[in-house]
């Protein structure tokens, strides 16, 4: 198959969450640790409840490798839960607002709340993260780099001003972003996983007010990717653009509200003139060694900014993928929202037994990773083969063509 597609079953507190991953070429060597490396990251994050204390997320590879390397056959990837109680948890008398509870139980014609909350929580991100996590080892090993952090949680912003790509002095420049090589170390530092960790006491105190006062807090994370070639997706049909394939993975996440490509919202304030990003030819020192401008990864021809993130008519232009999404609040708040008591009618305040104050650092390490699972969809779209060997080949190519155009 020349598509990656997954599937995914398990409840919250069920025994197991399971995935399969269809589509990845024969002999690609796959790392476990590559994966449990986005698992235990995605566990963490300031402002986590009382559960990721209790969970330790590893993978088990079940199907679909041996001896380090893919068969070309599904993938089949397992995580048990340690919090696996689904058999004696109590049927909450009435539905959290903000939640999947309500809307969830009527769709089933039983106020079942639980029936529906066990698969409608975000526990079940968990094996997307764990099956992304072994996609995206497709593209990494091309040099494709995908990367998430928060840029704003609870209405703040975690730099002084905005970081977004353009050049052209309207106060959206990337001049606050540190380097690339940079950035991994600095989000790896931040327990909001922000590129600020000299601002990490501020928001702890923040989440501390939210948490005191029985509240949650949302937030904004950006995803962006490097080394991308010109030309993944396709602008021939809607289901195949990858602006929507991108908003479709980001929007199923639980708790998204928004999602926006480069400019964004602000891209529809402005005029073309402000917007669209100008053609130059390439530099030398785009490419790789710095003398040849034709040996740069674009070819010969460069963008002056970036507004677009890195997408035009529905596929890559070889700038780097910038998209950011917006998070809600978490549903479940300790000090209860109105709801109507299933049994006496009457407004009472929400059941609450723990939840997460914040959980925007998670959903960060939840949407790179979805993000990097689309691309490793378009990728394997784009070059085919059934192995490893037969990919290659096709990059070559593609690669060459590139700079002889
Ligand atoms: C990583 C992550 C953790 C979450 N943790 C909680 C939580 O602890 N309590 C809660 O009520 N909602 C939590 N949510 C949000 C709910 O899953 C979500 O609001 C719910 O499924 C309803 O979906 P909707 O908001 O998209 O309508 C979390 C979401 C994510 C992405
Ligand atoms: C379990 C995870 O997140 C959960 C998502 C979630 C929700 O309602 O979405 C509710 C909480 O679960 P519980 O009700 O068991 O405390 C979170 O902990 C996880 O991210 O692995």
């Amino acid at each position: 198959m020349t598509t990656l597609r997954y599937t995914t079953a398990g409840e919250s507190h069920g025994p197991a969450l399971t995935g399969i991953l269809e589509g990845l070429p024969a002999g690609l060597a796959l790392s476990k640790e590559r994966i449990d490396a986005e698992l235990i990251r995605r566990q963490g994050g300031y402002g986590r409840g009382g559960r990721m204390q209790i969970e330790t997320d590893l993978v088990d590879i079940t199907a679909g490798m041996r001896a380090g390397r893919t068969l070309g056959s599904p993938l089949a990837l397992v995580l048990k839960n340690a919090d696996a109680t689904i058999e004696e948890l109590p049927v909450p008398g009435n539905a959290r607002p903000g939640h999947a509870d309500l809307a969830g139980s009527q769709k089933f014609g039983e106020l079942d709340t639980r029936a529906v909350l066990e698969r409608a929580s975000a526990r079940e991100t968990a094996i997307r993260v764990a099956l992304a996590g072994a996609a995206r080892q497709l593209i990494e090993h091309f040099g494709v780099r995908v990367f998430g952090h928060v840029v704003e949680l609870g209405g703040e912003r975690f730099a002084p001003s905005d970081v977004r790509g353009d050049a052209q002095g309207d106060g959206l420049g990337d001049a606050e972003l540190p380097p690339v090589d940079e950035r991994e170390q600095r989000r790896d530092a931040s327990q909001f996983y922000s590129l600020f960790p000299e601002r990490d006491e501020a928001f702890i105190a923040k989440v501390d007010a939210a948490k005191e006062a029985g509240d949650t807090l949302g937030g904004v994370f950006e995803v962006r990717a490097w080394g991308l070639p010109p030309g993944l997706g396709s602008h021939a049909s809607g289901p195949e653009r990858l602006t929507s394939r991108l908003a479709g993975a980001l929007m199923s996440i639980p708790a998204m509200k928004g999602v926006e490509f480069g400019l964004g919202f602000e891209a529809a304030r402005r005029p073309g003139s402000r917007v669209h990003d100008a053609i130059d030819p390439a530099e030398a020192s785009d490419s790789a060694d710095g003398s040849d401008p034709v040996a740069s990864p674009n070819g010969r021809f460069r963008r002056r900014t970036n507004n677009a993130g890195g997408l035009e008519g529905g596929m890559t232009t070889g700038e780097e993928l910038v998209v950011r999404v917006a998070m809600k609040p978490i549903s479940t708040l300790r000090r209860g929202l109105d709801t109507v008591d299933f049994e006496t009618n009457e407004t009472v305040r929400a059941t609450y037994q723990r939840s997460d104050v914040t959980a925007a650092p998670a959903a960060s390490v939840v949407g790179e990773a979805l993000v990097a699972f689309e691309l490793a969809r378009a990728w394997r779209e784009k070059f085919g083969g059934d192995a490893m060997s037969q990919v290659t080949a096709a990059v070559e190519f593609y690669r060459e063509q590139l700079r002889s155009l």
